[in-house]
């Protein structure tokens, strides 16, 4: 029998970890249409190559396309003939969508918060007239352990980008199918499956927060390199009583039975 190729064991490798995913926070379902967010960059490439593979899987039984939406007035290299070969090579329709905003408009709203909310809000749109009832972000492990850390150090709140959030006011739900799967994987995987990298020329595009906390997750995997399983397991074992604001009830105030 053939040896499989580096490729093949990382293919199944994330492969089992999507499949985890998808079991574990209850992802996709039997009858989904899910509507996959396609940058272009390597994490939502790999995204529709691994949703591709799943879809093709007799349980649960769904379809997907991709969107890959343009900001008019950010010039973004994306090569979209490219990303619709790609979509096609996994039997997923692929759509591209164009829209814009203002920055002047709205001083107080930074430039990046403004690209986000018009593309978050262009992709519900299509979701709906798609009929699509799930979004899919190409978010990793990585990132969402990141926002937890930002979200602690710059903001004072412990939450992240969940793996899935059911919006109900909008019927739609999103998912991150890769929130078990670590960055360097799917870098791995891009180098590996020659995955072209799209050209992003943002002009208010800086060094941020994010990038920070990259390198204090890189550091802390150097002092454990457990960290990233600890800090992910630290999110479903919150101990109220070892947290401030919990208050011991009061035993003369506890009703018994008798
Ligand atoms: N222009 C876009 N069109 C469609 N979906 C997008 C677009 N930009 C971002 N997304 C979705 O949001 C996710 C997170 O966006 P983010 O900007 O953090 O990623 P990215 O750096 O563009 O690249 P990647 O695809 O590698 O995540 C993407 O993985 C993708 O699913």
């Amino acid at each position: 029998m053939a040896e499989k190729s580096e490729k093949d064991l990382l293919l199944y490798h994330l492969d089992r970890k999507i499949k985890k995913a998808i079991e574990s926070y209850r992802l996709i379902e039997n009858g989904d249409r899910i509507l996959i967010g396609l940058s272009g960059g390597k994490d939502s490439i790999a995204l529709v190559e691994l949703l591709g593979k799943r879809m093709k899987i007799f349980s649960p039984r769904f379809t997907a396309i991709a969107v890959h939406i343009r900001m008019k007035n950010i010039s973004y290299k994306s090569d979209t003939s490219y990303l619709k070969k790609h979509c096609e090579q996994s039997d997923i329709p692929f759509l591209e969508y164009t829209t814009e905003f203002d920055p002047e408009n709205d001083k107080r709203k930074s430039p990046c918060f403004l690209c986000s909310w018009y593309r978050r809000k262009a992709m519900f749109s299509i979701a709906k007239e798609q009929q699509c009832n799930k979004i899919a972000l190409g978010h990793h492990q990585d990132d969402i352990i990141q926002t937890l850390l930002m979200n602690m150090a710059f903001q004072g709140s412990f939450g992240t980008m969940p793996p899935r959030l059911s919006m109900s006011k909008f019927k739609m739900t999103l998912i991150r199918p890769l929130c078990l799967i670590e960055e360097k994987d799917l870098l791995r995987l891009s180098q590996l499956s020659g995955y072209v990298k799209q050209e992003k020329v943002c002009p208010y595009e800086k060094s941020s927060n994010r990038t920070e906390m990259k390198e204090v997750l890189r550091n802390l995997e150097k002092i454990s390199p457990q960290v990233r399983n600890h800090i992910w397991n630290s999110m479903t074992h919150i101990q109220p009583e070892y947290l401030p604001g919990f208050i011991e009830p009061d035993p003369s105030k506890i009703k018994t039975d008798s």
